[in-house]
């Protein structure tokens, strides 16, 4: 490598020194080695700056200068990650000079995750631009517990009720649509999109009624695919026209002007005496009561913003839930032989009526199901926060401020020795109150842990039930196995390489 730079010097100097008089000739010479010498030494320093933060931990010996382990970053893949998780329960890796820790094991996940003094959340570079900087999400310390405390309020029992009729009726327009499409065609089609569909159309009417019109449904459900698209580790730095992270932020603005339009039409309708039907409802309706002690001045903006938190925070999560749920289920038709079972005593064979809380409450063989799939597949398998201070993780290891520091849940969610067999899709583990699974709580980390733990964590697992438990009893589903129905396509969360090929047809009623 040396060697080729002063060949390339030479050539250069060779090239110049036919034409150019002797005092350009000097300082065109001065002028490479100087900026050799200084890349050079730039590049040592990277290197001594790595190996210096890295200490002991296993990870690359050298960085590739400059761009790290982008190429990796680019196309993720579950053996990639894997790999580097079984490396050992803390891990390093470089991306564009950013000094990145993984943390495998439960004890290090949960440590990070409960040490808000040392770590605090932090988005994929494109993040903040396509969320926007000012939304609450980026809160911290007594700021966000305090903000956090109104939004709990969004998901009490009584809020999940009002929710679960509006759950109800999108799962059957869109279950009857699909049945529509596969009387037409019955050949098996992947459910990828279709359900991304129901997944969003669940989500903006739970949140903001019928405030907003079908065909904007459908259009912020199509452009939301731009903020999907965007969620790379690495983006390229500036959202000029074009790219990823511009088209995510003109979806975001589009997004934002219906979920505003929706606060403002609430206002007005519990201004005048309405009954909440949606989130936005009952956040207003919540204010307005004699009781209430928090904030009322939440702006149409502000409501707006928390909203678009949520769909940020659940679209694809919910999406990846869903749809592993399905695929989980078509393979093993034995289970979702006593989901059916479990369906028709708790139901009386009447799958006409909505389903309500109490009756979910019943379906514990349904409920395990969704907590199963949920561990083989977790949707969001790590989350990346960043170091705001030197953080000693044990006593052999100080994380340097500024670094990324990424807990994965994956491998406490598949620990053999709490999880026998962890690739079994096994749901009556979670049956056993006292078995391993149920005695310990702390390797479930589909939710995360701490602070920042998943708001809508009962919220996702009701709507994943709902949505599975209505498909079982009105839908036939065979999975149409491919070579890549087993592979793991990372788009933001975890998704089927085939999107799940679904073959359907309507159930007859007995
Ligand atoms: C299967 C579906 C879901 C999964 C697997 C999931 C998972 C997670 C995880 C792992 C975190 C980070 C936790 C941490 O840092 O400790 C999180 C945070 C969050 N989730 Fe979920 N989530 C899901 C659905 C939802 C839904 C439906 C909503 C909203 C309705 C939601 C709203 C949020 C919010 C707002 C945060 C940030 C909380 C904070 O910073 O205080 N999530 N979620």
């Amino acid at each position: 490598m040396v060697l080729d730079v002063h060949a390339a010097l030479n050539v250069l100097h060779n090239a110049s020194y036919s034409y150019a008089p002797p005092a350009v000739q000097g300082s065109t010479l001065t002028w490479f080695y100087t900026t050799f010498g200084i890349i050079g030494g730039l590049l040592a320093l990277e290197q001594a700056v790595y190996r210096y933060k890295k200490r002991h931990l296993p990870g690359d010996s050298w960085t590739i200068p400059v761009i790290g382990r982008f190429a990796d970053s680019m196309s993720p893949t579950m053996e990639g990650y894997q790999k580097q998780w079984d490396s050992g329960p803390l891990s390093v890796v470089s991306v564009f000079n950013i000094f990145i820790v993984m943390a495998s094991s439960n004890q290090y996940a949960r440590k990070i995750l409960n040490s808000p003094m040392y770590a605090e959340p932090a988005l994929v570079h494109s993040g903040k631009l396509v969320i926007g900087s000012d939304n609450w999400v980026f809160l911290t310390g007594k700021d966000h517990v305090d903000y956090r405390k109104v939004l709990n309020l969004l998901f009490t029992r009584k809020a999940l009720g009002i929710y679960l009729g509006l759950q109800d009726s999108v799962a059957r327009k869109h279950y009857t649509k699909w049945l529509d499409d596969a009387v037409a065609d019955p050949s098996a089609k992947p459910i990828m999109m279709t359900a991304r569909q129901a997944n969003m159309e669940t989500s903006l009417r739970v949140f903001c009624g019928y405030y907003i019109p079908e065909n904007a449904v459908e259009e912020i459900n199509d452009k939301y695919w731009c903020i999907t698209q965007s969620l790379e580790l690495v983006n390229f730095p500036l959202p000029l026209p074009g790219t990823k992270v511009y088209k995510a932020i003109q979806a975001r603005k589009f997004v934002m002007h219906w979920l505003e339009f929706a606060a403002s039409k609430s206002k007005l309708a519990m201004a005048e005496g309405g009954t909440p039907e949606c989130m936005m409802d009952e956040w207003v309706s919540i204010m307005a009561e004699p009781g209430y002690k928090g904030r009322k001045d939440f702006s149409n903006y502000e409501m707006a913003q928390v909203v678009f938190s949520f769909l940020f925070a659940s679209q694809d999560a919910m999406s990846s839930g869903v749809i592993y749920g399905f695929q989980h289920l078509a393979d093993h038709p034995d289970i979702l032989e006593k989901v059916r079972q479990e369906q028709e005593r708790v139901r009386m064979g009447n799958y006409e009526d909505p389903l309500t809380l109490e009756m979910l409450d019943e379906m514990v063989y349904l409920q395990a199901v969704v907590k199963e799939s949920l561990r083989i597949k977790p949707p969001v398998t790590m989350v990346p926060y960043k170091c705001k201070k030197p953080f000693p993780i044990n006593e052999n290891y100080t994380v340097p401020v500024g670094s990324m520091v990424i807990p994965s849940f994956y491998n406490s969610l598949h620990d053999s020795e709490i999880y026998p067999e962890p690739e079994k899709f096994y749901p009556e583990r979670w049956l056993d109150s006292k078995g391993s699974a149920n005695s310990n709580s702390q390797n479930y980390l589909v939710f995360g842990s701490g602070p920042h733990k998943c708001i809508g964590l009962e919220y996702a697992q009701m709507t994943i039930a709902l949505m599975l438990a209505n498909a079982a009893v009105l839908m036939n589903f065979e999975h149409e196995i491919t070579p890549r129905s087993g592979e793991v396509e990372i788009i933001a969360t975890l998704f089927p390489k085939d999107g799940c090929r679904l073959r359907l047809s309507p159930r007859a009623q007995a």
